[in-house]
Parts: structure tokens; C-alpha cells; sequence
């Protein structure tokens, strides 16, 4: 880092390398897109009782959007950039009553789709962020209106008494108690030799480890190994706990740990207690030790099994009730559409009693549900983002907002201050709206089936809209704002003032009767009628109507002139659940692309709307993710008509021996490699690409499709706006299947019968084209037999799915009747007449 520390920015942004060469390169494949166009013109079959001639027509429209949207997906790699932030340099200027207050959202929605335990896991992992917790307040948003999840709440506030020095004082990562024990489970339960210890380790820790080498080096220690650090972890979380439970015993010890002025300090001096069992070998000592992280791991399993517990049961025990006054506010009536608005502050700041058990105060932490009535339109998480907004403005009014999905863990305590380097940077931070994170996922795998990773979109695409004024906002891990969310239009002047980081809030202390008068007014906020002729909804906050609440909203941003940054850190930031089966990937296909759509068609359309507010770069990028939708069609009759052609010996590309082979040859190789290499570049596998690959065709041939014709039903009036939330567990059987990357079918849903049919139908049309044709076919329609095998073996689990499998992710037998059935009737009925005459 420089001297002059006054100057240096907060941030970098860097070019990406070889933009060139890529240049060059799409220059020669948008010649060779160019001789297609020339190619399916030029052969047009001319009379119309030609074979074909509607088909052929048919293929090159399909192939006109194919390059047209190529064009569009090259602006996303145009001009990628990348951030690096430097939280050095922020903590060294801003002292901690400087910093910003954050206010953190969790949303959740349905207790038996979203466990208590896991929500409140999220909720754990953020209050422990590496920030001041005086100026941190975590929100929990609960539409379903659950008193379990209030419940595992309550016990949440309990547990982050003991969780939160814990995590300080020794620097553990990741800081949601699951996640971290699972991480050393194996090891420190098991009573056996520290030898175990070595092998915690997962990519991850992998990373993080690098991180405390440097900084260990820092304090002039030995960099350590594998297992060193893993070690070291394990003995400092004992040390401490052992401290801890000494301390029960004896206050004087106690009073020792707590005179200690600073958590690293005292992490020092409990390190420096811990060395003497350091590389001697004397497993004794250490094994002495372990006890004590029990103790901490025993605290929360016995909160996860108290949670569990009431969710079996479906209630919280009476006796809990009793004890605490929140659950007052659940009735008999109460349900999950038709009740009255919920509040309890459980822990606040000013509270004297919110301290943790080292006497440090403990951020903010409140449990919301907005009012809901059956017939009353709730706008699903736009709207409890808006109720957020406005509760936590009259507790907390942090100027940086935070929203996670209930299941994105904070994966790096360090995150929160990375991102507001971006927001409070003095030269470039006052035109940035908000800063997103790319969603990782912590259960994918190896050669992530369902392609929920979305590697290339996070890896490349994301970096080149950031290039042009910046990314989405796509809900999970995004930081913003508050005054931009709220709807604020970027005013220079006013936005050039220098960050100020006044207090947010200077009550001085808080009773139990001004908590309480604060829940009061809060219930006002969060009643259904409060947004009745408000801007709610239409210019402040998160915006209603669409189906990607997050991405219209940052669009609408940014047409206010502000930009936004896309940080993609090394160590993710967030960590949540990809879905685990077939169908439900579709189904979140369906809900994204659909809310792209309705964007295009919206007041905000980047299309048109956007015009001279956004960049043209960010207009196309935009249009780019909006326009998935539309691939249905050309998809689909890629994956129709030349197989349909094949069977009946139409040609419907140029032969091997004729040069106009060459431009498809050289577009499909030059596509499939660069895809290819992206996508291994992005970490993937080989099988991972083809997986994609597979998805790739699965989503535009089903999700899409439905998209589109639901759109079209929304807009004439037929049907209204619908979230479906996607699963976050599983059963036991299913999750076994998915860590073995068998897919899952196992419904009888629509999207799922068309894509059976559609592969039976290619498996027949090649079939029956080999049959008649023989290997002769090769030679002749070379590259249809090509498109037919490649639609064929992609198709491979699906067959499998269809008549192979006996286990409970196969397809149903009504779904092998009904796609076997049309299937052939259209091979059979293809074969008879129609196409040709057509
Ligand atoms: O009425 C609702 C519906 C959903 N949610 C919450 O919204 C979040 C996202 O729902 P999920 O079913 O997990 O959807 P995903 O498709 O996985 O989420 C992505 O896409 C959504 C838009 O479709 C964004 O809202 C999310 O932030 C983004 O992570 C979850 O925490 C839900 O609890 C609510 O709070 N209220
Ligand atoms: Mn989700």
C-alpha cells in the first residue's frame, strides 16, 4: 500500500487481459455467422412445392436470432472489468464510530420449505460480520409468519452471546455455526488422535488458510501447514472455551478475560496460552483442550434439536411461550395468510441487556412479519423488502442496506467492509448505487448437474456489464444504499459530498418501554394498508409487478444515473442452496426468465425506456438477459425440424463437400470452444460443460417456453403474478441421488412430459433415419446427423429416466405413456404426409 494513505483510493478496477485477441476472434466468427445469413438466403428453395421450403425458411429466421443474439452476448465480453477492494486502508481512515450503520435482511417465507434452523444459521452468520456491532442490525422478514422461526430466533439471540466473541476472538470461518462445525466435525468429536485433525480441510478452508498464513507471517510466525492451521484453529476455539467454562467457576478468572481491553489482544494472549501444546506431540494436553469446543458445539446442538423439535411438533412447547411476551402476538387465528403484523426486538443495541458474554454489546437483531389478509396483494419479497425498509428506518436508519435469501450464509466475515469500500470511496464511491455479490452455493457438485452455478455468468458476464456501468441486482448478497434504494436520483452535487459518517442513531438508551412504543410504531409501518396511495412499490423501494423484483429495481437505479459495482471475491461472499432436482431448477428458470421478459415489456424496458439513461453497452447486456424467453422458439425448432428432416432425407444444410460447410463448421467449433474454455476456466469439468450444455437445452425448451406463454396469459389477464419458492432441503433419498449426479425427474409436470417427448422424438427420428438411410446418411446429411446424435446423447439420463431406472427420481409411467405416445404419432403421422406440403 502507498505511503501517502490520504489518496489512495479505496478500490482499483482493472481491464481484463487479451481483450484483443477475443476482438480478432469474434470478428471471424461474426463472418462466419454472416455467410450462414448469405448461405440460407442464397439456397432458399424458390418454388413452393419444393421440399422444404417452409422449413428451410423456418431455419434461417431461427439462425438470424442466433446471430443476432450472439451479437448481444458479445457485449457482455466486450469490455470486462475487475474490482479489488483495499479494507486495509478503510479501517486505517475510518475509526469504528465512523463506519457506516448496516442494516441486514433476511427473508424468509415458509418454515417447512426454509427450516428455522437454517434461517437462523443465516441470521448467526451475519451478525458476526468482522464490523462494529453497534452499528450492525439484522432484520428478519418472515412471510410466513411462523412462531417456530420466531421461536429459533429467540434461541438465535441466545446463542450469538457465546457465537460472537467466539468467532472474533479466534477468527473462524465460515461464521454460520453449521457450516463451521461441519467443518471441523469429523475431527473434533471423535476421540481419537489429532491426526485426524489434517484432514478437516475443505477448498475452502483452503483459501482461508492462505489468508491466515499471510497474516501469521505478518506476526512473525512460521507459515503454517495443512493440518497446522487447522490445529491452531481447533486449540484457540478450545482454549477459549475452556476459559469460558473455567470462568464459570471461578469469577476471578473470568474477570481476568473480560479486563482484556481488545478481542485480538486477548486472542493473542489465549494463542500464547495454547502454545505450550504446540508440536510436542503431547496429545494430552490437547486432548484436554477438545472438551471445551464440545461445549460450544453441545450449546448448539442442543438449540438445533430444541428447533427441530417444535418444527416436528409443529408448535413451541407452552412452556416456552410463557417465558417470553413476542409469542403473545400468535393467536389461534393466525395463519400464514391472515394475520395481524408481528414485531419483536430482541436484542437492540441501547439495551443494556444486550450484551454478549464478554460484555460487548450485540448488534440489533429483529423479528418482523408484515401484516397479511387473504385478499389483500402482498407483492412477495418486494414487498417484505419495502416493510424492511421502512421498520428499520425508525429502529436502526442504517445508510448501507444488506439483503440475503434466508439460506445465503455469510461465507466471509471480511465481505461487509470490502463492499463499502466501494460505496464510501471518496473519489468514485458517491455515483455508486450498490455493490453485488455473485450467489455461490455451498451444495453443489463436482460436475454440477443441474449447472446451478452459473459460472460463466458470475465468471465473465457479470465483470463485462460492470464494464459498462455495472451489474444487476440480483437479491441475494447486494449492498446498497439506502437512500438510492429509497428512490433518490443522482444529483451531483448533492452526491459529492464527502461521505459523512455521522451516527445513525443517537438515542441514548433504550428501556423496556421505549422497545416497546418503538414495536408499536413499527406495526403501523408493516400493516397492509400503510403503501395504499404511497409510492411503495412504484418508485421507492423495491418495485411491484415482477417476477424478478431485484433486477427491475437495479435497473430503475440505474436509469436514475446511478452506477453499480460487481464484486466477485476469491472466498465467496454468500453461500446458499442450489436446487437439487430437475424440476425445480426449471421452475426457478422459469421465474427468472419470466420476470426478464416482463421487464422488456415494462415501463423500465431496457429496450427502449432505458435509452439515454444507461449506456448503450448495459442497454444490449441488459436485452441480452431479458430476452432468454425468446429462445424458446428457434430452440425448439432446431431441435424439431432438422431431425424431422433427417428422417424424411431433407437436407437442410450444405454438404461436406461444398465451401459453405466451412462457416458452420468454423461457428459451431469456434462456439463450443470458447463456451468450453470459459466454462473450465470458471472451474468447471468437462462433464460439468456437457451438464450445462444439457441444462442449457432444457431451459429453453421447457422453462422458456412456459415462460412465454405465461406471459402472454399474465398480459391478457388470465393468470397473476405467482413466486414459487424453491426448495431448500431435500428428503434423505433424493439428496443421496443428487450428491451422486443421477438427475431428477420424478413428476408428472408439464415442462418435464415436453422434454421427454421431445427426446424420445429425436431418439426416433435418428432411428428411423438410420434404418432407412444406413451409415449412408453420414455422407449425405452430415450435419444433421450430428445435431440428431448430439440431441440424442444428451439425452442420455432422460432415456435412462424413461425405462431404465427403478428408483424414485424416474420419470412416472404416465409421463413414458404420454411422451412415448406423441412421440410417435408425430415421427408416424411426419412420415405420412404434412412438412413437405406444408
Ligand atoms: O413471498 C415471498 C417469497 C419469497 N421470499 C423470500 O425471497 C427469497 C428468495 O426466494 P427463493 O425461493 O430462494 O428464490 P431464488 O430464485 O432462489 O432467489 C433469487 O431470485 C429471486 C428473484 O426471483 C430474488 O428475490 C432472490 O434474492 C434471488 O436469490 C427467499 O429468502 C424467500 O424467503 C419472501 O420473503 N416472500
Ligand atoms: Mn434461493
Amino acid at each position: 500500500m502507498g505511503k501517502n494513505e490520504e489518496s489512495h483510493p479505496l478500490f482499483e478496477t482493472r481491464r481484463a487481459k487479451g481483450i484483443f485477441i477475443h476482438r480478432i476472434f469474434s470478428f471471424s466468427m461474426f463472418l462466419g455467422i454472416l455467410f450462414i445469413w448469405v448461405y440460407r438466403v442464397s439456397y432458399m428453395p424458390r418454388k413452393s412445392s419444393e421440399d422444404g421450403k417452409w422449413v428451410w425458411f423456418g431455419m434461417f429466421l431461427c439462425e438470424l436470432w442466433f446471430g443476432l443474439y450472439w451479437l448481444m452476448r458479445l457485449s457482455l465480453r466486450w469490455n470486462p472489468v475487475f474490482r479489488q477492494p483495499f479494507p486495509h486502508t478503510l479501517s486505517q481512515r475510518y475509526d469504528d464510530d465512523k463506519l457506516p450503520g448496516v442494516d441486514i435482511f433476511v427473508c424468509t417465507a415458509d418454515p417447512e420449505i426454509e427450516p428455522p434452523i437454517m434461517v437462523i444459521n443465516t441470521v448467526l452468520s451475519v451478525m458476526a460480520y468482522d464490523y462494529p456491532t453497534h452499528k450492525l442490525s439484522v432484520y428478519l422478514s418472515d412471510d410466513g409468519g411462523s412462531d417456530i422461526t420466531f421461536y429459533a430466533l429467540l434461541e438465535a439471540s441466545n446463542f450469538a452471546k457465546h457465537w460472537l466473541p467466539f468467532c472474533k476472538k479466534f477468527n473462524v470461518e465460515p461464521r454460520s455455526p453449521a457450516a463451521y462445525f461441519k467443518s471441523v466435525s469429523s475431527t473434533t468429536y471423535s476421540n481419537d488422535s489429532i491426526n485426524a485433525k489434517e484432514t478437516i480441510t475443505d477448498k475452502e478452508e483452503g483459501e482461508r488458510r492462505k489468508g491466515n498464513e499471510r497474516e501469521g507471517k505478518k506476526r512473525g510466525k512460521k507459515g503454517r501447514g495443512k493440518g497446522g492451521v487447522a490445529r491452531a484453529r481447533l486449540r484457540a476455539a478450545s482454549s477459549l472455551l475452556e476459559i469460558r467454562t473455567r470462568g464459570r467457576e471461578s469469577s476471578r478468572k473470568r474477570e481476568e478475560t473480560h479486563a482484556l481491553p481488545s478481542p485480538s489482544k486477548s486472542s493473542r494472549k489465549v494463542r500464547e496460552n495454547a502454545r505450550p501444546g504446540r508440536g510436542r506431540g503431547v496429545p494430552r494436553r490437547r486432548r484436554a483442550l477438545l472438551l471445551p469446543l464440545r461445549v460450544l458445539a453441545k450449546l448448539y446442538e442442543d438449540m438445533e434439536s430444541r428447533i427441530e423439535n417444535a418444527s416436528k411438533v409443529g408448535e413451541v412447547a407452552e412452556e416456552i411461550r410463557s417465558k417470553h411476551k413476542g409469542f403473545s402476538q400468535w393467536n389461534s387465528f393466525s395463519s400464514r395468510r391472515d394475520h395481524d403484523a408481528i414485531i419483536q426486538i430482541l436484542l437492540h443495541g441501547k439495551d443494556s441487556s444486550a450484551k454478549d458474554i464478554d460484555g460487548i454489546v450485540l448488534p440489533t437483531l429483529v423479528y418482523l412479519s408484515r401484516e397479511k389478509r387473504p385478499h389483500v396483494a402482498h407483492n412477495f419479497k418486494a414487498g417484505a423488502m419495502n416493510s424492511l425498509i421502512r421498520v428499520s428506518s425508525i429502529i436502526s436508519n442504517g445508510k448501507i442496506i444488506l439483503n440475503v435469501d434466508c439460506d445465503m450464509y455469510a461465507n466471509n466475515a471480511q465481505s461487509l467492509k470490502e463492499a463499502l469500500c466501494f460505496l464510501i470511496d471518496e473519489e468514485k464511491g458517491h455515483e455508486i448505487a450498490f455493490v453485488q455479490t455473485p450467489q455461490g452455493f455451498e451444495n453443489l457438485t463436482k460436475n454440477d448437474i443441474y449447472g446451478g452455478a452459473l459460472r460463466v455468468i458470475y465468471e465473465w458476464e457479470f465483470p463485462g456489464m460492470d464494464g459498462f456501468g455495472g451489474p444487476m441486482y440480483i437479491g441475494s448478497g447486494c449492498f446498497h444504499k439506502r437512500d438510492t434504494l429509497c428512490g433518490k436520483k443522482f444529483n451531483d452535487q448533492e452526491s459529492l459530498k464527502h461521505w459523512n459518517g455521522e451516527d445513525i442513531n443517537n438515542d441514548q438508551s433504550m428501556t423496556k418501554t421505549s422497545l416497546h412504543l418503538l414495536e408499536q410504531k413499527s406495526k403501523a409501518l408493516l400493516s397492509c394498508t400503510y403503501e395504499n396511495n404511497t409510492l411503495w412499490g412504484k418508485e421507492m423501494g423495491l418495485l411491484y409487478g415482477c417476477a424478478v423484483e431485484d433486477v427491475i429495481t437495479g435497473l430503475a437505479i440505474q436509469c436514475r444515473g446511478w452506477k453499480s459495482v460487481y464484486y466477485n471475491p476469491k472466498r465467496k461472499a454468500f453461500l446458499g442452496v442450489s436446487p437439487t432436482t430437475l424440476p425445480e431448477a426449471l421452475v426457478q428458470h422459469k421465474r427468472w426468465s419470466e420476470g426478464g421478459f416482463q421487464i422488456l415489456l415494462s415501463k423500465y424496458s431496457a429496450a427502449w425506456c432505458a435509452y439515454g439513461l444507461i449506456s448503450p453497452g448495459l442497454q444490449i447486456t441488459y436485452c441480452f438477459y431479458n430476452l432468454w424467453v425468446l429462445n424458446c422458439l428457434p430452440t425448439l425448432y432446431y431441435s424439431i425440424f432438422p431431425s424431422l428432416c433427417l428422417l424424411k432425407g431433407i437436407s437442410l444444410f450444405p454438404q461436406m463437400s461444398s465451401p459453405w460447410f466451412i462457416p458452420y463448421a468454423y461457428v459451431t467449433l469456434g462456439e463450443n470452444t470458447q463456451c468450453l474454455l470459459e466454462f473450465l476456466w470458471s472451474e468447471g469439468t468437462i462433464k460439468g460443460y456437457w451438464n450445462d450444455l444439457r441444462m442449457w437445452l432444457y431451459k429453453r425448451t421447457s422453462s422458456y417456453l412456459f415462460a412465454l406463454i405465461d406471459t402472454i396469459f399474465k398480459s391478457l389477464g388470465f393468470s397473476s403474478l405467482a413466486f414459487v419458492i424453491s426448495a431448500k432441503v431435500a428428503e434423505e433419498n433424493v439428496s443421496q441421488r443428487y450428491k451422486k449426479e443421477i438427475m431428477e425427474f420424478g413428476n408428472s409436470s408439464p415442462m418435464l412430459t415436453l422434454l421427454a417427448t421431445l427426446a424420445l422424438f429425436n431418439l426416433f427420428c435418428l432411428v428411423g433415419a438410420l434404418f432407412k438411410g444406413g451409415l449412408g446418411m453420414l455422407m449425405v446429411l452430415p450435419l444433421q446427423v450430428l445435431l440428431s446424435v448430439v440431441l440424442v446423447l444428451i439425452n442420455l439420463p432422460l432415456y435412462e429416466g424413461l425405462f431404465l431406472r427403478k428408483d424414485k427420481g424416474r420419470f412416472p409411467t404416465s409421463v413414458v405413456f404420454k411422451s412415448m405416445a406423441v412421440a410417435l404419432s408425430a415421427c408416424v403421422l411426419s412420415n405420412v404426409n404434412v412438412f413437405t406440403t406444408i
